[in-house]
């Protein structure tokens, strides 16, 4: 790796300080800033980095809020003359035509990690968010290739796995698999709100599945929503032309099968495990006692029967102290290991 340290965090938060975090363990001298000290003093007590101002950093991440980002990029090209500038904002083409016609464009980088979560702040940062995730970099004409290497080998470093897009191709595949998704959630949930409990009470998994994201930090997300407006408006507008369709055909089977046929094509459409292949999984359903221990006969069992856990979740039973444990599996697996449970006297079922 170009040699690196130190580098500048502009923006202690979720992403920022798992940068710094990750950056650390690779020994790294990590200096860290936010508007907000409490954020970088809980960074610095995690072990982040140095809060002291840093004089000639060679790399500068500035991981604050999509809206600031471009103002914070500008200041640090400006700042930092020698340094290599990049940006972890999650809409990339605003970003850059806010930054265009500033100096040190050459030394600018943009890049978007895809992983994160719903939570934000330097609490919910970890050192592991990036591995095995794609982190997109969206280098603009005028970046050296010193530069564009130097951002790819961080990617690298902290276990991500880089693409290379330019900005409106990464705004146009984000509003896609990202910020559509998330509104989609999010209006889900706004349903929710007036809802009588005793119909809120018969929710099960289905409904956490759909509206995790809709716990999101909401000032982030009118960020990414005003920014990357165009995008996600075109696949809205296509969300609403399939909602009229649903809603002027909802008793007629051909059309509502059509709908549901499309959704579960979608679904094979996301890449699978480790960016592979998708391969289609069943869910074995295994009641398991909520008691110490349980699990993990649970787990020796399935590892018996030679079958892989492709995925795993547990939901709890309403007023019984019973887990609910679905175990994902390849689909042509799936009978064997509820046969092979089925002997150990497990409620399994697929
Ligand atoms: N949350 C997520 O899952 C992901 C977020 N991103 C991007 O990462 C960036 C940061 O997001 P999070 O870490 O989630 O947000 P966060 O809210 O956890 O952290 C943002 C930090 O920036 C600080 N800040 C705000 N304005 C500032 C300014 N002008 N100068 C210095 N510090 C400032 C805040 O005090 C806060 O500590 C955003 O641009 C977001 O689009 C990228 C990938 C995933
Ligand atoms: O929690 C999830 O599933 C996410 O997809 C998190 C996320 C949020 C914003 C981004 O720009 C990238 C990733």
């Amino acid at each position: 790796m170009t040699s690196l340290p130190p580098t500048l965090v502009v923006g202690c938060g979720l992403i920022g300080t798992s940068v710094a975090l990750a950056l650390r363990e690779h020994g790294i001298d990590v200096h860290l800033r936010d508007r907000d000290p409490e954020h970088v003093a809980a960074a610095v007590e995690r072990g982040a980095g140095s809060a002291e101002p840093v004089h000639d950093p060679a790399l500068v991440v500035v991981a604050v809020p999509p809206r600031a980002t471009a103002a914070a990029v500008r200041e640090a090209l400006e700042t930092y003359p020698a340094a290599v500038v990049t940006d972890v904002a999650s809409v990339k083409g605003s970003v850059a035509r806010d930054v265009a016609g500033g100096a040190g464009l050459d030394r600018y980088v943009g890049s978007h990690p895809m992983a994160g979560s719903e939570r934000s702040g330097p609490l919910a940062a970890s050192a592991r968010l990036f591995e095995g995730r794609p982190w997109v970099i969206t280098p603009a004409a005028g970046a050296t290739d010193a530069a564009v290497r130097l951002v790819e080998e961080v990617a690298v470093m902290l276990g991500a796995v880089p693409t290379v897009m330019d900005a409106d191709t990464h705004d146009r595949a984000v509003a896609l698999v990202s910020h559509v998704p998330q509104v989609l959630s999010t209006l889900t949930a706004a349903r929710l709100v007036d809802a009588p409990p005793a119909h809120l009470a018969l929710a099960g998994q289905g409904l956490r599945d759909v509206t995790r994201v809709a716990g999101s930090d909401p000032a982030l997300w009118r960020d990414i929503i005003t920014t990357n407006a165009e995008e996600i408006g075109a696949v809205l507008t296509a969300v609403r032309d399939d909602l009229d369709t649903l809603i002027d055909a909802l008793r007629d089977r051909d059309v509502v099968g059509g709908v549901l046929e499309a959704g579960r094509v979608g679904t094979r459409a996301i890449p699978g495990k480790h960016g592979g292949e998708p391969v289609e999984l069943v869910v074995v359903n295994v009641q398991v006692p909520d008691t110490p221990g349980a699990l993990s006969r649970l787990f020796a069992h399935v590892g018996e029967s030679g079958v892989n856990i492709e995925d795993l979740r547990i939901d709890h039973e309403l007023g019984r102290p019973v887990g609910l444990v679905e175990i994902a599996v390849a689909a042509d697996r799936a009978d064997e290991l509820v046969a092979r449970l089925t002997e150990r006297a497990w409620s399994a079922y697929r």
